[in-house]
């Protein structure tokens, strides 16, 4: 497993190791007991998965609020995604900055985007598969997020030849600034 910094301190790549013959290759996808010493304490609790029938194909920025916070570690089976992780944790030096990463089914690339983030990614090919793990069950009562295209954020989505598709749940998501609770309580001050 190859481990790279991303422009956030806490959201990491992850590259997986090839094993490459005439017959293909082999690959452990996680193993615990190293992602918890390398990569992060956590313990995942759902695998999820998610087809997208389009090229353009946006879906988030998604969270579920605290205490249903979930770290996702994300990757993808078919096509190529842009993948985006925005710091939304209100304490935090980095509040209101975001990064990106290609995950594709040719990088291998896998993204850990920590509890207190939202999550959002642009398919960038037909018939995108995208599976992730979390860390805590789907709450729909907890679930929130932000509009992709929040002036704050200036998100550089790669738009250009391409025909947004996104859920109208999605359309109507509130900007960072308003959000009503954020992800993470505040901290308290004394
Ligand atoms: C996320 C989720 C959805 N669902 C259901 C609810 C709904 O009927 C249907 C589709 O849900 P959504 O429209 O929210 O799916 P989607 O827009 O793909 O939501 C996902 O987006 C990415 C960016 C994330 O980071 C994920 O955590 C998740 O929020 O699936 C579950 O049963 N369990 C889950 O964990």
């Amino acid at each position: 497993m190859r481990i790279e910094a991303t422009s956030l301190r806490d959201v990491i790549k992850i590259t997986p190791r090839h094993f490459n013959d005439s017959r293909g290759y082999f690959c452990e996808l996680y193993r615990e007991e190293w992602f918890r010493k390398e990569v992060a304490d956590v313990r995942f609790v759902q695998d999820n998965q998610s087809l997208s029938w389009r090229d353009g194909t946006l879906r988030g920025l998604h969270f579920q609020r605290a205490p249903a916070a979930q770290g996702k570690l994300v990757r993808v089976i078919a096509g190529a995604i842009f993948d985006v992780a925005l710091d939304a944790r209100p304490s935090s030096e980095t509040f209101g900055q975001w990064t990106a990463v290609e995950l594709s089914e040719d990088n291998h690339a896998q993204l850990w985007i920590p509890e207190g983030f939202a999550h959002g990614f642009l398919s960038l090919s037909p018939r995108t598969v995208v599976q992730y793990k979390v860390t805590a069950p789907y709450n729909p009562a907890a679930e929130t997020g932000v509009i992709w295209n929040d002036p704050d954020l200036a998100i550089n989505w790669p738009l250009t030849g391409r025909e947004i598709h996104i859920s109208s749940k999605d359309a109507y998501l509130p900007r960072l600034r308003d959000l009503v609770t954020p992800v993470l309580p505040m901290k308290e001050t004394a």
